[in-house]
């Protein structure tokens, strides 16, 4: 029989800021094209844990595998060639280039080409030469997103995607989110405060309490655990998507 590697390990790992530990000991384990919801309170640890996949941060110990390369010391540009793309939570669109622009300087060969995230974002097509600056928030998350995706990802990592977007926007942005996760073979880590649409999108869910994974599972396991998602996500119930 042939044990197939997972796509991304990560093995004990520990995260801080200075002296501070804010990830301790966190292990888990997504496979090609498998997905994974992150969720816990403000402050509970998701971001920074993002910031060590992505490569903003070194963790103090622990392993990161990616494809079979350990990466957890690997600066972020050797990360993304290896297929990781980050949608990070401030979205940090280049204000002074166009929204073409900002795609073209992350474009690489593959299936994800600019006019294929113009035919998934048409509001950006329409706004092809417009400055990052000069974009609603939606729009700069679309962006955002078309510019991980066009580096052309094993692993896609979004950070809070529907964060401060107008409701009828961020429906757009869930809808566009869950029809990459169903017809793509890329996988998917997505830390959301909407933990319904977390749930109904990633397969494997973890709860993390200051930075420790009080719950890792299957995502339908962990939204019958009403009392965890109460406890430590502090949502009585799974709310309908964004
Ligand atoms: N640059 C930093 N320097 C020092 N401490 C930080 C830094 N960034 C975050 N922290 C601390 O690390 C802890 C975890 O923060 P993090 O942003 O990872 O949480 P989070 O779960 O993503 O929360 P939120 O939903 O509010 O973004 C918090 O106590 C936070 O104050």
């Amino acid at each position: 029989m042939t044990v197939t590697e997972p796509l991304l390990e990560v093995d004990q790992l520990n995260v801080g800021y200075g002296e501070g530990i804010v990830i301790s000991g966190l292990s888990f384990a997504i496979e090609a094209g498998g997905s994974l919801a992150v969720l816990g309170r403000n402050g509970a640890g998701k971001s920074t844990l993002m910031l060590a996949l992505a490569g903003h941060l070194t963790p103090r110990s622990g392993r990161i595998r990616f494809r079979g390369n350990e990466i957890a010391d690997l600066a972020p540009h050797r990360r993304c060639r290896l297929g990781i793309g980050w949608v990070p939570q401030g979205r940090e669109i280049f204000a002074p280039l166009t929204v073409e622009e900002n795609l073209q300087i992350a474009a690489t060969n593959g299936p994800w080409t600019i006019e294929r995230i113009f035919e998934m974002f048409p509001s950006l097509k329409a706004r092809r030469t417009n400055f990052g600056d000069q974009l609603s928030g939606g729009e700069q998350q679309m962006l955002a997103i078309g510019r991980a995706l066009v580096t052309n990802p094993r692993l896609l990592l979004l950070d809070e995607p529907l964060e401060g977007l107008a409701p009828v926007v961020a429906q757009d942005v869930a809808r566009c989110i869950t029809a990459i996760t169903e017809t793509e073979s890329m996988a998917v880590i997505l830390i959301e405060q909407h933990a319904g649409f977390a749930l109904r999108l990633a397969r494997q869910a973890i709860i993390l309490e200051r930075g420790i994974a009080v719950r890792n599972g299957e995502s339908s396991a962990i939204a019958a655990d009403r009392g965890a998602l109460e406890q430590y996500v502090g949502i009585r119930k799974p709310g309908r998507a964004a």
